[in-house]
């Protein structure tokens, strides 16, 4: 099975053990836990929270090593408009976007579905986006040793949004960027890419 394969299942003990801790803090918050509609919401909540962190249980770099293809090509490859849900790790809020990765080869390309998946790997953790935003980054340029990589994530932050400051339309980017990324010409090509439409 591979490492990615397992998410829908959870494990009985942390369920149990995060199920007891949200009968707590919704009882602290004031609410009926034995009404019908608590009744099952620690054990939801359990397994949501479980999921929304799904990605410690994961591997990228090995993830991205299962689909190494020896390939004689030096162009950018571009994977653009990654869906990003992350959680912001300070309010355990949502956060929300895109990501857009680029890589030049150096004679190994990988499977295109790996980039979204190791994304998704770090991004459903505990984070903050510019640690998301670099260990995209780092993970690419270990497994691959390209020419360079670029990754850009633009998000929204609940914890922004729905509290605290609470600005509706503010979009957070953040960018990281190695080898032929850093020479200003091959990052122009890269933005001009990430931002054209082609439909
Ligand atoms: N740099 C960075 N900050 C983040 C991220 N997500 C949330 N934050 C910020 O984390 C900070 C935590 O600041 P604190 O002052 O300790 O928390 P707070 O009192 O709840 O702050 P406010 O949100 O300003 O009300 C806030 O400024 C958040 O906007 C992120 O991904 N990166
Ligand atoms: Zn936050």
């Amino acid at each position: 099975m591979k490492n990615y394969e397992k998410i829908e299942q959870y494990n009985t003990e942390v369920t149990e053990l995060l199920s007891n801790n949200y009968k707590t803090i919704i009882e602290n918050l004031g609410e009926d836990v034995t009404r019908e509609g608590l009744e099952k919401t620690p054990e939801r909540v359990a397994k949501a929270m479980q999921y929304l962190t799904h990605g410690y249980e994961l591997d990228p770099l090995e993830i991205l090593k299962s689909a190494l293809f020896t390939e004689d090509h030096q162009q950018m490859i571009v994977v653009k408009d990654i869906e990003v849900y992350s959680m912001c790790e300070h309010h355990m809020l949502p956060f929300f976007g895109k990501a857009h990765v680029a890589y030049i080869p150096n004679g190994k390309i990988v499977g295109l579905s790996k980039i979204p998946r190791i994304v998704d790997a770090f991004a459903r953790r505990m984070q903050v986006q510019e640690r998301l935003t670099d260990q995209i980054k780092c993970c690419i340029q270990e497994a691959l040793e390209p020419l360079g990589v670029a990754v850009v994530i633009e998000a929204q932050h609940m914890c922004m949004q729905m509290r605290g400051i609470q600005k509706q339309n503010s979009v957070t980017t953040t960018s990281s960027f190695t080898g032929a990324f850093e020479k200003d010409k091959t990052r122009k090509e890269f933005i001009s890419l990430i931002t054209s439409k082609l439909s």
